[in-house]
């Protein structure tokens, strides 16, 4: 598949946009074969010799018929975009940088592209005000998911027996929806939830300063960021709130590194691109081959872990306390409010959803932001001024200072412009046919929602290549926002699919990098040139640095004693 995908994007540029005549072939056609079919059919009815020419011309007749009715449907009016080829479509064409090539294609075509997934049309969304015609004014229509991906089968029950789905980010809208985004919403993501795990996520920060600190040999080392610190602090905040466990870090026993592997296997199977997400049809034919038998075995391994925890809880006695309970014990207690059903099926998707997006995503983002602050010490000055300003040099920064950072929120804003993690959002569909622009989008079009497109665009972005927080101090990008109301940036979507950990994403990115910050001075080699430190992407689960981020050396910035491992 990556080889299809990967292919030398220049070919994709013989597409042309699509003329009104050549969106009419197919019904040309379809009115020239049932004209076909029904002229074979009268002849063999009026000249047939006998019983046995009647039945073909009858059946022949019976066949041309729906086929003349529709090529007599107005053709649709789709929106431009490039060609493809028979049965594939526009698949070969797609290179292993969709979120690019869709942007290019979006230069080319216009904010609304179609193109062809094989049988399936998609669409590109590309504009703020498409976007806002999407996920606000046709929200209902658009909110609607593709067919579940293959690892669907085996990391979230999907489909069942009865050909239901589990968890909240596959599952159509509805009223198990509905409840699997109460819980989230009302009860894992809950102000009172966030600020009962407040000290935690203090906590985790104060350990990757020291691990740090000393993996690093006191500063004079250079280390793999993303996995010595990024990974093990956003994995384990999750996993301390979902079971009040760590499984980073030192002196980790057996299971700590087990489950640390077994979450590995997860997310590089789920990044896995299979041809079978395209052409379900391949299903029963991929069954078999050693990639998906792995997936199996994995999702296996899983889910023996996450019933663990839940049969773990049930017998012991739940907490008094609320503040005490973890989130395995909030799903387990959370009651249905009508007749669907919360299973441990639902419940055991619902964590490992809450693992995965909050790992991947958190990493992804205070790795990007460091890689530009590194790019551009004024900038890492600048931010450095204001955490001494606010916070001072004695203590660590806390939640509560956050309110008094406007030029730390401007950095997130303008990491999430310029390095979404998800560039594409996840694939929404579009449940009945509807207009966009005047253009026809045919029921089940596959959208894309292209967020990097948006957040490079010179018409939208004044430099839009140039990292440059101060955008957003000043009007007219003042009141602009990551909360889905601003349709210029939206690392978290917007509408009924807006992220369902959003408060707890924005929390930890923002906390880790007032740590990161405001604890290290971050110098690079004498004579080092800071723009040549590598911003390629890598396109997969999360939009992630190609060439991992190293820290060169680090000095403290605050008392010493504060970076002395326990
Ligand atoms: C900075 C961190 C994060 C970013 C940038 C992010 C971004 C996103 C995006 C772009 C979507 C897709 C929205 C759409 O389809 O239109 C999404 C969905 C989702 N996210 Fe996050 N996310 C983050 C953290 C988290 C965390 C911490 C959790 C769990 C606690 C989480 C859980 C989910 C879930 C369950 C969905 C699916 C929502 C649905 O389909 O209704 N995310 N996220």
């Amino acid at each position: 598949m990556q080889s299809i995908l990967s292919r030398k994007r220049s070919r994709s540029y013989r597409s042309e946009r699509l003329s009104i005549s050549s969106r009419m072939v197919p019904q040309m056609g379809k009115m020239a074969y049932g004209g076909v079919l029904l002229a074979l059919g009268m002849h063999f009815l009026v000249n047939g010799t006998g019983p046995r020419w009647y039945v073909v011309g009858g059946a022949l007749v019976a066949m041309a018929v729906p086929i003349l009715v529709a090529s007599c449907k107005k053709p649709l009016n789709l929106p431009p975009g490039p060609r493809g080829v028979p049965v594939l479509g526009y698949l070969p064409f797609l290179t292993d940088m969709p979120h690019r090539h869709m942007a290019e294609l979006a230069q080319k075509f216009g904010p609304l592209v179609h193109f062809q997934l094989g049988a399936t049309p998609a669409m590109i969304i590309a504009s703020p005000a498409t976007m806002k015609e999407v996920l606000m004014t046709q929200d209902q229509v658009f909110a609607a998911r593709p067919p579940a991906l293959l690892s669907s089968k085996y990391f979230a029950y999907t489909p069942d027996e009865q050909g239901r789905s589990h968890g909240c980010a596959g599952v159509q809208l509805g009223p198990y929806f509905r409840n699997v985004r109460r819980l989230y919403t009302m009860e894992m993501m809950s102000a009172k939830r966030m600020e009962y795990f407040k000290a935690s996520r203090s906590e985790e920060m104060q350990v990757m300063v020291r691990t740090l600190w000393e993996e690093s040999a006191g500063g004079r080392q250079s280390i793999d960021l993303r996995s010595t610190a990024f990974i093990p602090m956003a994995n384990n905040v999750m996993t301390f709130m979902v079971c009040r466990k760590r499984y980073h870090g030192k002196n980790q026993a057996t299971e700590g590194r087990e489950v640390q592997k077994l979450i590995n296997d997860v997310v590089r199977s789920c990044a896995n691109v299979s041809l079978a997400n395209f052409f379900p049809i391949l299903r029963p034919l991929t069954a078999w081959s050693s990639e998906e038998r792995n997936m199996a075995a994995i999702g296996k391994r899983m889910d023996a872990y996450l019933q663990s925890l839940l049969d773990a809880r049930r017998r012991a006695n739940p907490p008094k306390d609320e503040a005490e309970k973890t989130l395995v014990d909030v799903v387990l207690e959370f009651q249905r409010d009508d007749n669907t059903e919360i299973d441990d099926r639902t419940r055991k998707c619902v964590i490992l959803e809450m693992i995965l997006a909050g790992t991947e995503t958190v990493a992804t983002m205070v790795e990007w932001t460091m890689a530009e602050l590194f790019r551009n010490p004024n900038i890492m000055r600048k931010v450095q001024s204001e955490l001494d300003a606010v916070v001072g040099t004695s203590r660590f920064v806390q939640e509560e200072d956050m309110p008094n950072l406007p030029y730390l929120a401007a950095i997130f804003k303008e990491t999430s412009r310029l390095h979404p993690p998800s560039p594409l959002l996840f694939p929404h569909e579009c449940a009945r046919q509807t207009q966009i622009n005047g253009y026809d989008i045919p029921a089940h079009s596959r959208i894309f929602l292209n967020t990097w497109a948006i957040g490079r665009d010179p018409k939208v972005w004044d430099r839009p290549e140039e990292y440059n927080p101060e955008r957003f101090m000043e009007s007219p990008n003042l009141k602009v926002d990551h909360k889905g109301q601003s349709f210029n940036l939206l690392p978290f979507g917007a509408g009924r699919r807006i992220c369902a950990g959003m408060p707890l994403g924005y929390s930890v990115v923002k906390l880790a990098l007032a740590y990161l910050c405001q604890s290290f001075e971050w110098s690079l080699p004498e004579g080092m040139d800071p723009k040549t430190i590598s911003i390629e992407e890598r396109f997969g689960l999360a939009l992630t640095m190609k060439h991992p981020l190293r820290s060169y050396f680090l000095k403290p910035r605050l008392p010493l004693h504060l970076y002395a491992c326990n």
